[in-house]
């Protein structure tokens, strides 16, 4: 449903941020986005939602040009929950939500019934509807997170844009969102997932693409992309990508060589050790 295709886009003279990306994205699937710090991951979702206008290429929604759409017609189709930000208004928490229903309003119309009701579902669905009736000031960063893809979830785009979800959060706060992002998966959301941690790719599943210098070097299921040599590749440090587990418990893990002076190559591990 999301084809991004040959995209470039570059800022004034300069070398291109995206260098002719090229991917695509189903309902029901998550696509992790991994690359290191200026790869051009937050450009290629503010590209694919429409608030850069690239030199080549485009990014279509079931068959739909978003550069030919309204903001409010792409709102219906995508929506974003950016990098992790502190809100300084003392907005409840389910008044942000309502937020999400915002391109489905009419011009100068109030949100109704029908809408609260979808905004307090979505709360529920994320298992964070205890937290409506409290000033978003006044929760946790991972609470903030989750309420904020509920504010995706509540929007009803089919695909979610999701910048660096657990970024600054501590274990199981990162766990919860991921947690939350699995069942907006499991529910048919189509989910890319920028993110810093291949370990978070591995438990979501699905797909990987690994960003680059502005190209896109991998894309594919997440078990066949994450490699030792492509991990350290990527990331300039030695990195092993090892099997954990036998038969229907195998999994692959990371495990950093800050020491080894090249990529240890991939193999099983020893369950007892790892
Ligand atoms: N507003 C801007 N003006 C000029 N250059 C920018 C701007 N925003 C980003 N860049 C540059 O574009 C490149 C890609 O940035 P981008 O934020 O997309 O990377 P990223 O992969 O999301 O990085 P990070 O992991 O650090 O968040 C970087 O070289 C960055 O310095």
């Amino acid at each position: 449903m999301l084809r991004v295709e040959d995209l470039t886009f570059r800022r004034r003279r300069g070398a291109p941020v995206l260098d002719g990306v090229n991917f695509s994205l189903a309902g029901g699937e998550v696509v992790s986005l991994l690359g290191p710090n200026g790869a051009g991951k937050t450009t290629l979702l503010r590209a694919i939602l429409g608030f850069l206008r690239p030199q080549a290429g485009r990014v279509r929604i079931d068959g739909e040009d978003v550069a030919r759409l309204s903001r409010r017609a792409a709102a219906r189709l995508v929506a974003y929950v950016p990098q992790a930000t502190q809100n300084t208004e003392p907005l409840k928490v389910r008044d942000l939500v309502l937020m999400g229903r915002t391109a489905h309003l009419g011009l100068l119309a109030m949100p109704g019934a029908e809408d609260r009701a979808m905004a307090f579902s979505a709360l529920e669905r994320l298992g964070v509807a205890h937290l409506a009736e409290r000033p978003v000031t006044a929760i946790s960063g991972g609470e903030r997170q989750i309420v904020l893809i509920a504010r995706a979830l509540a929007q009803e785009a089919r695909i979610l844009l999701l910048d660096e979800p657990t970024a600054s959060l501590d274990y199981g706060n990162q766990l919860k969102v991921l947690g939350a992002i699995r069942s907006a998966v499991a529910d048919g959301h189509g989910v890319l997932c920028a993110t810093h941690a291949p370990d978070h790719a591995l438990f979501l599943g699905g797909k990987a693409a690994l960003l680059k210098e502005a190209r896109l070097i991998a894309f594919g299921p997440v078990q066949d992309v994450l490699t030792s040599q492509r991990m350290s590749d990527l990331y300039g440090a030695p990195v092993a990508v090892v099997a954990h587990g036998t038969g229907s418990h195998a999994r692959k893990v990371l495990i950093p060589f800050p020491d080894h002076p090249v990529p240890p190559r991939d193999k099983p591990c020893d369950p007892s050790v790892c």
